[in-house]
């Protein structure tokens, strides 16, 4: 994983072609009910054939079931699978044997003592993506909730440790982000929306634009 950028909950056509003709290295497609992002099954198919070979195909479940998995690997046939609920260690590691697809495994921080739970996955994972904690709120999701966490925290991380920022991230504040939490690649889904689940394809063109100057000013050594 090296400097990549992920547009996250793609539900349309035109927008995802607005993220594949600004240059996202990775598309991500949001199984997940309670989400205004969610794509069902038959529009997953097409937006994923619609971007083959031209992104990587992420496909964003929340601690899903092994059939929840099958059926979004038969549909939507993804290049990696994004774990964004609670799934330990085991499950993680279970769910790569099985489905044999490379995962990107999404960890709440709000507080150094997160980032021991990340470690956790090192080795485990094949990626790891540090997104903010939810709020504890009863209608927030476990992610896309558009809140950034403190990433003056991640300068406690292991050097070594490749990973992937999410949280809040919009064209405003993707270069600061970048300076400070010195990640391997940036992910992001209500910075780059007029309103939660509509997607703005001018802003992820600058998105994608800010996140690439900054990637180009900050080289990290790993
Ligand atoms: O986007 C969603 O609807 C979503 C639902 C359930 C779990 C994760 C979700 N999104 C992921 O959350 C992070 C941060 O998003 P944001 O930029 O703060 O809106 C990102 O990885 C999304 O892929």
């Amino acid at each position: 994983m090296d400097r990549l950028i992920k547009i996250c909950g793609l539900s349309t056509p035109e927008t995802l072609d607005a993220a594949l003709a600004s240059g996202a290295d990775l598309v991500g497609f949001v199984r997940f009910a309670k989400s205004p992002r969610h794509v069902d099954l038959d529009t997953g198919r097409t937006l994923s054939h619609q971007a083959k070979g031209r992104a990587q195909r992420v496909v964003l479940l929340v601690d899903p079931d092994d059939a929840a998995i099958a059926e979004a690997i038969e549909a939507l046939d993804p290049d990696m699978l994004q774990l964004h609920g609670a799934e330990t260690p085991t499950r993680v590691a279970a769910i790569r044997a099985r489905f044999g697809r490379p995962v990107l495994k999404a960890i709440g921080v709000a507080d150094a003592g997160d980032l021991a739970t990340a470690a956790d996955y090192a080795g485990i994972a094949d990626y790891l993506l540090l997104d903010a904690k939810p709020p504890r709120t009863g209608d927030a999701l476990p992610g896309g909730n558009g809140l950034p966490f403190d990433w003056t925290l991640l300068a406690g991380l292991d050097p070594a440790l490749a990973f992937m920022l999410s949280g809040g991230l919009e064209p405003q504040n993707v270069a600061e982000a970048i300076r400070l939490a010195r990640p391997d690649a940036v992910d992001v889904s209500s910075g780059v929306e007029s309103r939660p689940g509509i997607k703005d394809p001018d802003r992820i063109e600058a998105f994608i634009r800010a996140a690439r100057a900054a990637f180009a000013a900050s080289p990290i050594e790993k």
